[in-house]
């Protein structure tokens, strides 16, 4: 196990089980629909790889780079895109693949954004879903693993761009980002330099 990783949450075997579950799933119901699966990059590149495999059907990938978190653990509350879809969607189903719903705040972005493009459908698979109270609530179609509240990494999720290339997912140790300047120590220095 990695020297900065606390517990390992989900192994390579637990998340490929799921993995296929999954893709058998969406196999069922997009049978004979125009299917584009629409990958959030960067965090979910190993998951959509791995399930696009699991999915017995003809199907397009597109991606599109979305960024709030920057090199902390919490969200910055803006999600910037970064890289845009190639093409229109009016005329196919569309099926978001993430890699984590947290906030809900990224999600709740693209949703938004992508409905005004008037997709056949529009519906989200993402491969873990975290126990918190969301910013913005969002609809999950199909998810992976609830996870705890806590900052995880591997299989694609980074801390600071880092650690994406773990095969497991794991919660990262909290000394590693201790000192990091989140918002709301920034709000209690300077409430308290007042
Ligand atoms: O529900 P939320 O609180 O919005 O968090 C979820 C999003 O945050 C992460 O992306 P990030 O902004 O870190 O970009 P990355 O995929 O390039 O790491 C993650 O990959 C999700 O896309
Ligand atoms: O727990 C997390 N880990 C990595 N990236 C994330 N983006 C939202 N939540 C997380
Ligand atoms: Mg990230």
């Amino acid at each position: 196990m990695h020297q900065d990783i606390e517990e390992i949450l989900l192994s390579e075997e637990q998340l490929q089980e799921k993995i296929a579950d999954l893709g058998k799933q969406i196999t069922r119901d997009y049978a004979g629909d125009h299917l584009l699966l629409l990958g959030t990059l960067k965090g979910a590149v190993p998951f959509i790889a791995d399930l696009a495999r699991a999915i017995e059907l003809p199907l397009e990938l597109d991606y599109m780079a979305v960024a709030s978190y920057g090199n902390s653990t919490q969200s910055s509350g803006i999600v910037r895109i970064i890289k845009d879809l190639e093409g229109p969607i009016d005329q196919k189903h569309v099926l978001i693949i993430e890699d984590i719903i947290d906030s809900g705040l990224t999600l709740h972005y693209l949703i938004d954004l992508l409905k005004r493009r008037n997709p056949l459908s529009l519906k989200v698979c993402s491969l873990l879903n975290k126990e918190r109270l969301r910013i913005k609530d969002v609809p999950i179609d199909y998810y992976g693993f609830t996870i705890p509240d806590k900052f995880v990494v591997g299989y694609g999720l980074d801390y600071a761009q880092l650690y994406r290339n773990l095969p497991y997912i794991g919660i990262l140790k909290p000394s590693v980002y201790s000192e990091e300047a989140t918002p709301e120590k920034t709000h209690k220095s300077m409430a308290e330099q007042k």
